[in-house]
């Protein structure tokens, strides 16, 4: 199945309710073992890439990402572009519920030109490695002032047989209550979609925000590797 084609095959009635709900969404097998393979077998085509960044460096956690640089490659491109229309509704009615005066563009090339204008020119997808011991502490992926409220990750080994441990964890911090986390097992070649920063949450007294981060719990065993793609572009 081509990657339009599964992205045109989304329950977006179920996409947007999950979204809403829980701040997050599972869609099973948007790449084929194919595709995964493919992108993993290009992680040291150095051209393919803007910057290498070794997490311990910086304390990120225990692993290693490489940008991509533009053009991205077509299975990248046509993710984030096929993706993103479905998110923009999403991300409009939270902005509305939460009151704040921001309204995303329904494409998005017009996010990413709005990105270039306010001087946010560098592309942010990525592509991540985590050996044995490896994770990554828990974070948001804000690049500058202009920011997408949602972004995803694709799952490119096979939990269980390329890696052990490594789940993917989202921390709520909710207001004046303690965080609550969530630990998610996606497959091979799923997608999830994720709260960025903060999303909105009904209370006794309409809605209110609620931050989220997001990391992934120790690898214990093997190799993980998964595609990170974020809408906004960055500083
Ligand atoms: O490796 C993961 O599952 C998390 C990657 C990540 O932090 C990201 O794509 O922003
Ligand atoms: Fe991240």
């Amino acid at each position: 199945m081509s990657i339009n084609k599964a992205i045109n095959s989304i329950d977006n009635d179920r996409l947007t309710d999950d979204l809403n709900r829980t701040g997050y969404a599972i869609i099973p097998n948007i790449l084929t073992e194919k595709e995964c393979d493919i992108l993993v077998s290009e992680y040291n085509h150095s051209e393919l890439y803007r910057k290498t960044v070794v997490m311990e460096r910086h304390q990120y956690g225990l692993g290693e990402y490489k940008y991509f640089t533009y053009p991205l490659p077509d299975v990248v491109q046509q993710l984030r572009t096929g993706i993103y229309p479905l998110l923009a509704p999403v991300a409009n009615n939270w902005m509305k519920v939460l009151n704040i005066d921001k309204e995303f563009p329904a494409a998005h090339k017009e996010l990413v030109d709005y990105c270039h204008a306010e001087g946010q020119l560098k592309p942010t997808p990525l592509i991540l490695q985590y050996g044995r011991s490896g994770y990554n502490a828990l974070h948001q992926d804000l690049y500058g002032d202009v920011f997408f409220p949602m972004q995803a990750v694709i799952i490119l080994s096979e939990p269980g047989k390329d890696f052990e441990g490594g789940e993917f964890v989202l921390v709520e911090q909710r207001p004046r209550a303690q965080s609550r986390a969530i630990v998610l097992k996606p497959n091979k070649g799923d997608l999830l979609v994720f709260t960025t920063n903060f999303r909105p949450v009904r209370g006794s007294r309409g809605y209110h925000k609620v931050n989220m981060r997001h990391g992934v719990s120790e690898i214990t065993d093997g190799r993980r590797y998964t595609l990170g793609v974020i809408f906004h572009d960055a500083k």
